[in-house]
């Protein structure tokens, strides 16, 4: 039987001597049966193909302060590494709640967490905005402490199917809960050149918002569809073909890094959310309950600032973080994606 099974049991056919694609790396997307080879790739300062590496997690537990006994939230899942560290903390003692908004990658955390030991006895996962915070309260109380860390995990942006970047061929989707809204691609369809022009500036701080805007609207008036991921690559490289040849490819990644960063905080309605989860973050604190917030925007990094400063002032935190905090170099080596990183406090009074 061994070996009938071993000869069923084929690799996933690619090219050449390594897979490149995500779905050929079928040994990163199995890191329970390849340990050994996914730690290769974590060595390597890669993350592997649907897996997502935790940011500033020593920085994170050392603020919150996790004792057995007490209740949490991580409103933001993922991979579920900080949800499982903040669990390790509680010692089964107490209960945590875990909340995100994308079905596809939720049930699978969930999975990965139970497997480990982590059931409903002790973690409540709900697929659900952070901006309705409030509704968690109704059903946990108050809160002894909360983790928010922004943004997109490593699975989302990594797996082509869901559009979030130009890097692979892919519906130009781009949406954290494609079961709700519009995808980037339909959004795309009905804007106006300025609406995309003040979209590009002040979701992404893009410099040539205004040529962008402009020769994609033109493009979709005569008749283009935009449905794929490369097809808008392809037409911001031809509007900045302008560009001296020197810079010009990393100018041209730079502008669709920004440009993919942009329409995904729209069609999420990112800045919303993080503002509505801000406003209801003081009501379901308990007294000196702490909550961290990670973000990987200057826009949502002004937000978190602003609104802790003014609770601050309100007397109604009692200290917030005197500075930005940042991960420290070591992890940004190890780990490019954490370069961005800002992590932000506040400890309610
Ligand atoms: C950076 S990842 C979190 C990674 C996680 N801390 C870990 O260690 O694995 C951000 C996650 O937040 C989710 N998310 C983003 N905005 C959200 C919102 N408004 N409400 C709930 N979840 C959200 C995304 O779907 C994504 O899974």
């Amino acid at each position: 039987m061994g070996n009938q099974e071993q000869k069923h049991q084929r690799r996933v056919r690619y090219k050449g001597t390594h897979p490149k694609t995500f779905k050929e790396k079928y040994k990163e997307l199995q890191p329970e049966k390849y340990a050994d080879d996914v730690a290769k790739v974590i060595q390597k300062g890669n993350t592997p193909a649907g897996m997502h590496r935790s940011i500033c997690v020593n920085e994170i537990l050392e603020f919150l302060q996790i004792n057995p006994g007490q209740t949490g939230l991580d409103a933001t899942l993922g991979y579920g590494g900080h949800t499982l560290e903040m669990l390790k903390c509680l010692d089964s003692k107490g209960h945590l709640y875990a909340l995100d908004v994308d079905p596809i990658e939720l049930p699978r955390t969930r999975e990965r967490l139970k497997h480990l030991g982590y059931g409903s006895e002790i973690l409540t996962i709900k697929h659900m905005n952070f901006s309705n915070i409030d509704q968690i309260y109704l059903e946990s109380g108050p809160l002894n402490f909360i983790l928010a860390d922004l943004g997109v995990s490593s699975m989302q942006i990594d797996n082509p199917e869901r559009g979030f970047t130009f890097k692979s061929e892919g519906p130009l989707d781009l949406r954290l809960n494609p079961e709700k809204g519009i995808s980037a691609a339909e959004r795309l369809k009905t804007i106006s050149q300025d609406e995309l022009e003040g979209m590009l500036l002040e979701n992404a701080d893009e410099p040539n918002s205004k040529i962008i805007a402009r020769a994609i609207v033109s493009k979709i008036k005569k008749g283009t569809d935009i449905s794929t991921t490369t097809e808008l690559q392809q037409i911001i490289k031809d509007t900045l073909k302008f560009i001296p040849e020197k810079n010009r490819n990393d100018e041209i990644k730079k502008a669709c890094q920004r440009c993919f960063q942009a329409l995904r905080i729209d069609v999420n309605s990112e800045f919303e959310a993080l503002y509505e989860f801000l406003e209801k973050l003081p009501s379901v604190l308990a007294e000196g309950g702490r909550v961290a917030i990670l973000s990987f925007h200057s826009g949502e990094d002004r937000l978190v600032k602003k609104s802790f400063q003014h609770f601050l002032r309100e007397g109604v935190y009692r200290e917030v973080a005197p500075n930005v905090i940042r991960p420290s170099a070591e992890e940004c080596n190890s780990n490019p994606r954490a370069r961005s990183a800002k992590l932000r406090w506040a400890i309610k009074a």
